[in-house]
């Protein structure tokens, strides 16, 4: 059903930089829910998982060996992802947890299409759509465009190839994941408080209810409505900048990838129901949310491995403060800037690590509808590419930017086109067989 768009304030409302973020401000207190994983992590122990479990970093020292990922699954929920927290209390690994998530939102999708079968051989009755408010959705859903189109340009360009419905709703969920970011990351974020990101998840209960704050909200209340989209990866997002104001280290790879989950990983898990699994794949619904996973996560962590220098000038280092030791490195040193072979070294393993979830992600890929694939490649193979770029830098990524050129970006992009006209193939990752 089409949601009512309800105006809560003017839009007058929004700052300057055209997304709105102030006006989360003017919310009413609501409960204070929090993250699913979070509780999740307590009832889980012990628990036997029926799915199989895709990547497995977490395996003793496939720390740094991330191979095989496909082939190397592991059948049941097994030992090496319990792991013991510093108070030697046993806890499911983040990994664990992030693939629970995984399955919740596999199942929504799959139970979405029987129900769409079930629909159509049934009487279907019309959306209500309130008079007017159609031409103010369309409103919304252009503003989402221009934002997407201002931030995000060669992804803009690409999601021009989607179908015109999957464009609107992946732009509205561009503009909700960039709101989200820019509290902690924006001009205000010294402002933002616990309580204001409370407000802000009160908020994003209200718009999958169907009650939007704002117009950008209500471009994407319609999106959930018309997607099978879950809130708990947008609840998720909302809990990695929870994580992000009250931690600067992460002692182990396993709190990092939790907070990759958070921050990045959710955006794959909320944008494969929009972008939709080709009709042809063979790929089990399950294998290619977790693609979208790793294609998030290795987006994050090559993100953080070009940003060492600017967040460690903002007092933050969000590399596994146990590898860096193992490495003989420490905060110290990364303060310092200089490039050793120590860093190095450090740097050529953490690379390696990124390089294993692009791989894992680009399985995937193919798997989704064709019109969706581009952008996807596009995004892929530039974010890839910085990588690439940290080497060429020597590693420097104390004062160094690394960036793919112009030039790059455009051999990239027909690359990334020739790519996405490869269909699903079957030999793919995991068949439908065990799509249960
Ligand atoms: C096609 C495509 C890439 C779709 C995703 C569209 C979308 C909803 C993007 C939202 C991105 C966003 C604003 C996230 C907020 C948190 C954040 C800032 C994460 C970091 C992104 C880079 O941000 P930034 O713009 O600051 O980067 P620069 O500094 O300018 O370099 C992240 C590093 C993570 C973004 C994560 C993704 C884009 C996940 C992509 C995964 C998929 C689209 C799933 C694809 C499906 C399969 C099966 C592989």
């Amino acid at each position: 059903m089409s949601v009512a768009l309800i105006w809560v304030v003017s839009p007058t409302s929004e700052l300057s930089n055209g997304l709105g973020f102030l006006d989360t401000t003017k919310l009413v207190d609501g409960s204070k829910p929090r993250s699913v994983l979070k509780s999740s992590r307590i009832k889980n122990v012990g628990k036997k998982h029926k799915h199989k479990c895709k990547s497995s970093y977490v395996n003793a020292d496939l720390r740094f060996g991330y191979s095989g990922l496909s082939n190397g699954r592991k059948s049941q929920f097994d030992v090496s992802r319990v792991v013991a927290n510093p108070t030697g209390e046993l806890a499911i690994s983040s990994e664990q947890l992030v693939y629970d998530v995984v399955l919740k939102q596999a199942a929504l999708v799959k139970k979405q299409m029987r129900d769409k079968e079930e629909e159509e051989d049934m009487e279907v009755k019309p959306d209500i759509v309130l008079p007017g408010t159609l031409g103010l959705l369309s409103e919304a859903y252009d503003r989402c465009g221009e934002v997407c189109a201002e931030y995000a340009k060669t992804f803009y360009l690409g999601t021009l190839l989607m179908t015109p419905e999957r464009r609107k709703a992946i732009w509205a969920i561009y503009v909700w994941c960039r709101r989200t970011d820019e509290l902690v990351d924006g001009p205000n974020a010294s402002h933002i408080t616990p309580k204001a990101l409370d407000r802000w998840e009160s908020r994003l209960e209200d718009l999958f209810n169907g009650r939007p704050f704002d117009m950008l909200d209500a471009a994407l209340s319609d999106t959930v409505s018309k997607f099978p989209v879950d809130i708990q990866p947008f609840k998720d997002m909302i809990e990695g900048m929870r994580m992000d104001l009250r931690k600067s280290r992460y002692k182990t790879f396993d709190e990092l990838y939790l907070y990759c989950y958070y921050v990045a990983g959710t955006v794959g898990l909320m944008s494969v129901p929009i972008m939709g699994i080709a009709p042809d794949s063979q790929a089990s619904t399950e294998s290619v949310y977790n693609a979208a996973l790793a294609l998030g996560i290795a987006n994050q962590l090559t993100n953080i491995l070009r940003d060492v220098g600017e967040d460690a000038r903002r007092g933050r280092v969000y590399l596994p403060q146990d590898e860096l030791a193992q490495a003989g490195l420490s905060d110290e040193d990364i303060f310092a800037g200089k490039v050793t072979d120590k860093w190095r070294v450090f740097m050529k393993k953490q690379i390696k690590r990124a390089r294993a979830f692009f791989d894992e992600a680009q399985e995937g890929v193919t798997q989704l509808s064709s019109a969706s694939r581009w952008p996807v490649w596009a995004s892929l193979l530039l974010y890839r590419q910085i990588l690439d770029e940290i080497e060429a830098n020597d590693y420097n990524n104390f004062t160094r930017r690394a960036y793919v050129s112009k030039p790059k970006k455009l051999v990239s992009l027909p690359l990334a086109y020739a790519k996405s006209l490869v269909p699903p193939s079957r030999s793919g990752i995991l068949s439908k067989t065990l799509d249960v």
